[in-house]
Formats: C-alpha cells, sequence, structure tokens
C-alpha cells in the first residue's frame, strides 16, 4: 500500500491545472492567481503622516516655545509646501510631510492659541512618519503565481494599484453519494433501513471554501447501471467528480465500476493510513475523479487530506501547501498507532490538542468539535500528555 506521502506527490503529479481567466478584484475572493502580482508605485508614494498633530522640523522645535501655524494639510493633499523658519504645519494622519518638516508632534501634547502653538514636554523621540517605500517600492512582487487570495492578500493587491487579475478557473465539482441505505437528510428516519446522507453536505461544504462551484449533487443505489448513468452525466458538466462510499471491496462497493464504461486510469488506490484507507483517485475522460470512504468521519479526514490538495492543484495553488503540519502540544495521552499511519481527530483548546474519545471512523457526532487532525507514524509508541505532536487544521 502506497504511504500518505507518497500518494500526495502522485496526487500533485497527475493534476492539470484549469484554465485562466481576468477577473475584477472585487470578484477574486479565494482564487488561485496565476500570475506574479508587482507593485505599480511605492508605498506610501510620499513620506506621510502616523499620526494627526503638526508637522515640525525636529531640530528647530524646543516645548513651550510658540510657534506659528502656516498650513493645514490633510491626507490626498497634491502640494504640502514648505515649512518656514519658526513655521509648522497642522497635519493628519495619512497627509503628506511638507518640505523641511522631519516631525509629526502628536496633537495630545500641543496647546493652540489661533494660527500659534507649542508643545508639552515628554512628545518623544517618535518621529511618526511614514516614509516612501517603506512599505512597498514600485516593482516589488506583493504576491506570486499560484498564491490564494486570501482577505489578506486582497488588500495586498489592491494597494500594489491593479484592477484587476489573472487567476484560474474555479473548478466545477459534481458530487454524487453511493449507498442504497442513504436518504436525503429530513426524511431518513421515517423510513425503515434508510440512514440520513451525511457525508456529500461535508465533502461539498469543503469543496466550497475551496473555491470550487458545486455543479451537481447526486445519490445512487447500490445499482452499476444507474451509477453508470451518474457517472457519465458528472463528467459531461465537472472538472472533478468526487464519489463517496463504495470504495472498498465489498460486492456492493461500485465507486470504481461505475467509471468502466467511461474508463478510469486509477492514480492511486488504498493508502496506509487509518481512518481513510480505500480512499482511491484516478482520471476518466480527462476528468479528475476522487474516490471517498462511505464512513462519514473517514471522508471528511479524506477529504481534508486529499480533496483539498486536488482542489489548490487544480487551481495553480500547491497540494503540499494544504497540508502544513504545524507541532503542537498534546493536553492527553495517546495510544500507540497500528501499522497504518493514523490521523486522530482533535480538539484545540488552550492547554493543548485534545483528541477526541470516539475515534470510529464511522462516527459523525465528534466531527463537529474536532478541528485538528493529529499526524501519527505507522507504529508510533504511546505518548504522553504535554509532548509535541504533528497537526493539520480540519
Ligand atoms: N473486508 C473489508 N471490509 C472493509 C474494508 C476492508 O479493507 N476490507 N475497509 C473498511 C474501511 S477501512 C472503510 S473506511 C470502509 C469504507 O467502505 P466504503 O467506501 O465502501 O463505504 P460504504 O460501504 O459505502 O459505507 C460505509 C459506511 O458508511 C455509511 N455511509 C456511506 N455513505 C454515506 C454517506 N454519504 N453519508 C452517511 N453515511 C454513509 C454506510 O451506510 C456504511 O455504514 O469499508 C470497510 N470495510
Ligand atoms: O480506513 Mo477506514 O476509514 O479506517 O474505517
Amino acid at each position: 500500500m502506497l504511504d500518505f506521502d507518497a500518494a500526495i506527490e502522485e496526487l500533485a503529479a497527475a493534476v492539470r491545472p484549469l484554465a485562466t481567466e481576468e477577473v475584477p478584484l472585487a470578484e477574486a475572493s479565494a482564487r488561485y492567481l496565476a500570475q506574479d502580482l508587482c507593485a505599480r508605485g511605492d508605498a506610501p508614494a510620499r513620506a506621510i503622516s502616523a499620526m494627526d498633530g503638526y508637522a515640525v522640523a525636529e531640530g528647530a522645535t524646543r516645548p513651550g516655545q510658540w510657534l506659528t501655524v502656516a498650513h493645514e494639510i490633510k491626507a490626498g493633499a497634491a502640494d504640502p509646501g514648505t515649512l518656514s523658519d519658526g513655521e509648522v504645519a497642522r497635519i493628519f494622519t495619512g497627509a503628506p510631510l511638507p518640505a523641511g518638516a522631519d516631525c509629526v508632534i502628536m496633537q495630545e501634547y500641543a496647546e493652540r492659541e489661533g494660527s500659534k502653538v507649542r508643545f508639552s514636554e515628554g512628545y518623544g523621540p517618535a518621529r511618526h512618519i511614514r516614509e516612501a517605500g517603506s512599505d512597498f517600492r514600485a516593482g516589488d512582487n506583493l504576491l506570486k503565481r499560484g498564491d490564494r487570495l486570501t482577505p489578506r492578500a486582497i488588500v495586498s493587491a489592491s494597494a500594489a494599484d491593479v484592477a484587476t487579475v489573472e487567476v484560474h478557473a474555479r473548478p466545477r465539482i459534481a458530487i454524487i453519494a453511493t449507498g442504497d441505505e442513504l436518504a436525503p437528510p429530513g426524511s431518513a428516519f421515517e423510513t425503515p433501513g434508510a440512514l440520513p446522507e451525511s457525508a456529500s453536505f461535508g465533502v461539498a461544504a469543503m469543496a466550497q471554501e475551496m473555491g470550487a462551484q458545486i455543479v451537481s449533487r447526486s445519490r445512487g443505489g447500490d445499482n452499476l447501471g444507474e451509477l453508470t448513468g451518474l457517472a457519465g452525466q458528472a463528467l459531461d458538466t465537472a472538472d472533478c467528480v468526487v464519489v463517496t462510499g463504495g470504495a472498498s471491496v465489498g460486492d456492493h462497493d461500485l465507486a470504481r465500476p461505475m467509471f468502466g464504461d467511461a474508463g478510469l486510469d486509477l492514480v492511486f488506490s488504498k493508502i496506509a493510513i487509518k481512518p481513510g484507507k480505500p480512499v482511491w483517485l484516478g482520471t476518466s475522460r480527462g476528468k479528475m475523479v476522487l474516490g471517498l470512504p462511505g464512513n462519514p468521519t473517514s471522508a471528511m479526514v479524506t477529504a481534508r487530506l486529499f480533496l483539498r490538495p486536488l482542489l489548490a492543484a487544480m487551481q495553480g495553488g500547491s497540494a503540499s501547501g494544504q497540508l502544513r503540519f504545524l507541532s503542537m502540544p498534546l493536553a492527553a495521552a495517546l495510544p500507540p498507532t497500528g501499522s497504518r499511519e493514523t490521523f486522530v481527530r482533535a480538539r484545540a483548546t488552550a492547554d493543548g490538542l485534545v483528541p477526541r474519545s470516539n475515534q470510529e471512523s464511522g462516527s459523525q457526532a465528534p466531527l463537529a468539535e474536532a478541528d485538528w487532525l493529529i499526524r501519527r507514524p505507522a507504529g508510533s509508541p504511546a505518548c504522553e500528555a504535554g509532548a509535541l505532536v504533528e497537526a493539520l487544521d480540519f
């Protein structure tokens, strides 16, 4: 069986990024850049005040000395003028400094009488000036191809003074939940033998958080003819098809056979991880097809470990960039692991990560509170509270 790191390498090698398009910044949130983004100018463009107060020539200013307020300068002023001897300028945060000024004294230290002002002791050594180019310079590479336009990155992109950006298309996702027993939430408990279909809801939500568009969602029973039809329709409309359930070896596990007519080239199948061993990835008619185990916890863990990297890579981002494991302290002991690399569901607290008591791959209630995955190599010994473990946001 392939190990997790090798599977991610195979995944990254199999993905071709989607086409690119130019979009206005206001529509670029969460998209992945298909270009390096360079600043079109210096920021600040000129030296500006960091405070509301008075711009002065520091060397010619002493506490208690009356000075003339010769200018008033607001943010955006085209010409901030020049200070002559004995003059200061009333200035506001963000306003350009007049020539001759090298310090801003906060208005809290000023006593104003008409056009005169004097400053009290204690305004301190801070100059309260943001120098031209101190944030970035024209031509600086603020964001790189493959970077995601997070809410923070959108600020940098806007500050670079560009109106539009070249980004990759949003992946169109079709999700197919398989299993005779599944019923839409809201009707299952009234139907003998049925259970609410839950896994695909989490998978869809995760895909949407990754910028994907859900183009179709369907449910199919354990019937090869029906599932083959659903697979064909999904491949017609989507860039990526995600199937939940039917991944294992049972007689009714039809997730791979349902792509038989279309042709399925497997990238990998079965990974030495727990939960999620039956996860598989392939391509069919040039589209990516990801098969997640039906057990809801297994489905969500494998969606986090494989679907997120897949969707990032389809958008020109880095697959491994979605798998930044951090070193975090354990708040409770962990038992030894078995022969598969194990991803333990845990909750982050002020004391560290608390593993959930229910680690069943079919469980659903613990998913609501498990916000981290602890990664434990195969054959790890028991681990004491306080130990550092590798963990991934979940
Ligand atoms: N003989 C073996 N049996 C199993 C193996 C194995 O290696 N040999 N692997 C086990 C492991 S590990 C997993 S994980 C499961 C995964 O199986 P499938 O992907 O085939 O999942 P299903 O059989 O379709 O369903 C498993 C379980 O989950 C429920 N389910 C399915 N889909 C949903 C959904 N969308 N929402 C909510 N619940 C769902 C389903 O009713 C079953 O209870 O296989 C083991 N078996
Ligand atoms: O690989 Mo399965 O998800 O452990 O039950």
